[in-house]
């Protein structure tokens, strides 16, 4: 479904990516990890159009990506969850999850659903978004960005800054997006949540994916070392 290879990325004369390749395949969850300045939002930036690569390929089924506008680019079920949710404070929990239809493809996803999926938020769907819980406020932004109808949902560090039971909420509501079509992209700094909430991991490291495997019983000082970087570096 969607495919990268040899994807470089630069900020100016600052190369940051080098030679990415990467696979989700549909209904895929992935979980991307790697300390912070790896290039895990830089990847996200290409994928989505905002950054455009120096060299490589994006494909969504086959469709080239590079070159396309961001909002082309969600038109065709690319769509991202951005880091610290962005939701607009003073408008409602509906009116932000109706946001996300601005650029709806065809499909299941409607205000309804997203509300039957994340139940918690019905009865607080005429509150402005800023009266949520922190857990609260990161299901409208996936809500949000369901309302779109992704074929694949790019997740920036949904538990940044929520307290722990917060993050229970969220990864309890994403289960229910998990058992749709949907594919996942999930870039989270917790390396057990990110095994547990995924099939597969791809580990970054200067811009490189330097491990990539199943999660299911990933070998933990093999991800730790491709993490931090091992003896042999
Ligand atoms: N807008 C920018 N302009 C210049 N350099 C940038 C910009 N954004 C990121 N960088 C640099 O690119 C490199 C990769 O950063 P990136 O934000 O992609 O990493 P990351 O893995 O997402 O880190 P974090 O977990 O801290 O978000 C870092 O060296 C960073 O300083």
């Amino acid at each position: 479904m969607l495919s990268i290879r040899d994807l470089e990325a630069s900020y100016g004369s600052m190369s940051v990516l080098f030679g990415v390749g990467l696979d989700v395949a549909a209904g895929e969850t992935l979980s991307l990890i790697g300390s912070n300045g790896s290039g895990k939002s830089t990847l996200f930036s290409a994928i989505t159009g905002l950054l455009r690569p120096t060299a490589g390929e994006i494909e969504l089924d086959g469709l080239a990506m590079i070159g396309k506008s961001t909002s082309a680019i969600v038109d065709h079920g690319i769509v991202m969850v951005p880091e610290g949710r962005k939701l607009f404070p003073s408008l409602s929990v509906e009116e932000n999850l109706l946001l996300g239809a601005y650029c709806k493809r065809p499909g299941e996803w409607s205000l309804d659903r997203v509300l039957d999926t994340f139940p918690v938020l019905k009865d607080l769907r005429r509150r402005p978004s800023q009266a949520l819980s922190g857990g609260q406020q990161q299901l409208v932004a996936v809500g949000r960005a369901l309302m779109a109808n992704p074929k694949i949902l790019l997740c920036d560090e949904l538990s940044l800054g929520l307290s722990p039971s917060a993050v229970e909420v969220v990864y309890a509501g994403l289960q229910k997006v998990k058992e749709t079509k949907v594919s996942l992209v999930l870039v989270e700094q917790d390396i057990a949540r990110a095994l547990k909430e995924s099939d597969r991991f791809a580990c970054m490291r200067h811009g490189r994916i330097v491990l990539q495997g199943k999660s299911l019983n990933a070998d933990r000082t093999e991800i730790s070392n491709a993490y931090f970087g091992g003896s042999h570096d």
